[in-house]
C-alpha cells in the first residue's frame, strides 16, 4: 500500500505571509494525521521562505505517523537539523540557493562518494534516507552504490506531460521504479502529482512506497476542505 505524506510547506508560506501563527502549522499537521495522512513532510530551505528551522523542532514533538525532512545537505545547518529531530526519514535533494521550488535530481554518478558520506551519516543516526533522483535508469543504478535505502523520484516531467500522453510520460518512471526493485531500493515519489495524475501513477508503478504530495493538495483543499482532500488523495491510492 503506498503512504501518502502530506507536505505542509505551502500552509507555512500562508502563515509567514500575514507574520502571525494563522493557519497555525503545528494544528494543521495534527489535524492532516487525524484526517488519514500516512506522513508529514516538510522541506526547510535556507531562506526559511515557507517552513521554518524551529518549525521542525515543534514538529517532532507531535508527528506521530512518519516525520520526512527534505532538504539540501550540502547546507550544515540542515544537516545539524536533521540528527537533532531525527525524523523517520530524510529526503536528500540538491536544491541550489535560489531557486523557486527543487527542479532536479541528483547526479549519483558524479556525486556516488560525496552521498555515500552523508547517507552513513544519517544511518548511522537510525534516520532511513532517501535520495531525489530523476527517472534515469543509470541515475537509479548508481543510486544503489550510496548505501541510500530509498529513491524518490522526481515526478515534474510525469506531471507535465501527463495529459499529452500519459503512457509515454509513465515511461522512464516505469524503468526507473525497475531498477530501483532490481537493486533493493525502497521507491518514493513527489512533486507536482494531483488528483488528476496521481492514480495512473500509483496504479503502474510497482513496489511505490509513498508519494509526497503538498502544493496541489493544499490548493484542492481551499475548494474541498483538508479533510475531504486528504481523503480523495488516499482514495486514488487505495488501488494497490
Ligand atoms: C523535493 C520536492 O520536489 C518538493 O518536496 C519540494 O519540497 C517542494 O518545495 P516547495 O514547497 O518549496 O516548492
Ligand atoms: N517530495 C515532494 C513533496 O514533498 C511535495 O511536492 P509538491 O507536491 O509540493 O510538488
Amino acid at each position: 500500500m503506498t503512504r501518502l505524506s502530506v507536505n505542509i510547506n505551502k500552509i507555512a508560506t500562508l502563515r509567514n505571509s500575514r507574520g502571525g501563527n494563522n493557519p497555525d502549522l503545528i494544528q494543521v499537521a495534527k489535524d492532516c494525521e487525524r484526517f488519514g495522512a500516512q506522513g508529514i513532510t516538510v522541506h526547510p530551505r535556507p531562506d526559511e521562505r515557507h517552513i521554518r528551522y524551529n518549525d521542525v523542532f515543534e514538529l517532532k514533538k507531535i508527528v506521530t505517523t512518519e516525520f520526512n525532512i527534505e532538504g539540501n545537505c550540502q547546507e550544515q545547518k540542515f544537516i545539524d537539523l536533521v540528527l537533532a529531530n531525527k525524523p523517520e526519514q530524510v529526503t536528500l535533494v540538491p536544491d541550489v540557493l535560489g531557486q523557486i521550488t527543487s527542479n532536479h535530481g541528483w547526479d549519483t554518478i558524479i556525486n556516488q562518494h560525496y552521498l555515500q558520506d552523508m547517507i552513513a551519516v544519517f544511518k548511522q543516526a537510525g534516520i532511513r534516507v532517501s535520495i531525489f533522483v530523476d527517472p534515469i535508469a543509470k541515475m537509479v543504478e548508481a543510486a544503489a552504490t550510496t548505501g541510500t535505502d530509498r529513491i524518490e523520484l522526481y515526478t515534474e516531467a510525469y506531471a507535465h506531460h501527463y495529459n499529452q500522453g500519459r503512457e509515454l510520460a509513465i515511461a522512464p518512471y516505469i524503468q526507473a521504479a525497475e531498477v530501483a526493485q532490481k537493486n533493493g531500493l525502497g521507491i518514493n515519489a513527489g512533486h507536482d502529482l494531483d488528483l488528476q495524475n496521481l492514480k495512473y501513477f500509483a496504479e503502474n508503478i510497482q513496489g511505490l512506497d509513498e508519494v509526497s504530495i503538498g502544493h496541489a493538495l493544499i490548493s484542492d483543499a481551499l475548494y474541498y476542505g483538508l479533510e475531504n482532500t486528504i481523503q480523495m488523495y488516499l482514495k486514488q491510492l487505495a488501488i494497490n
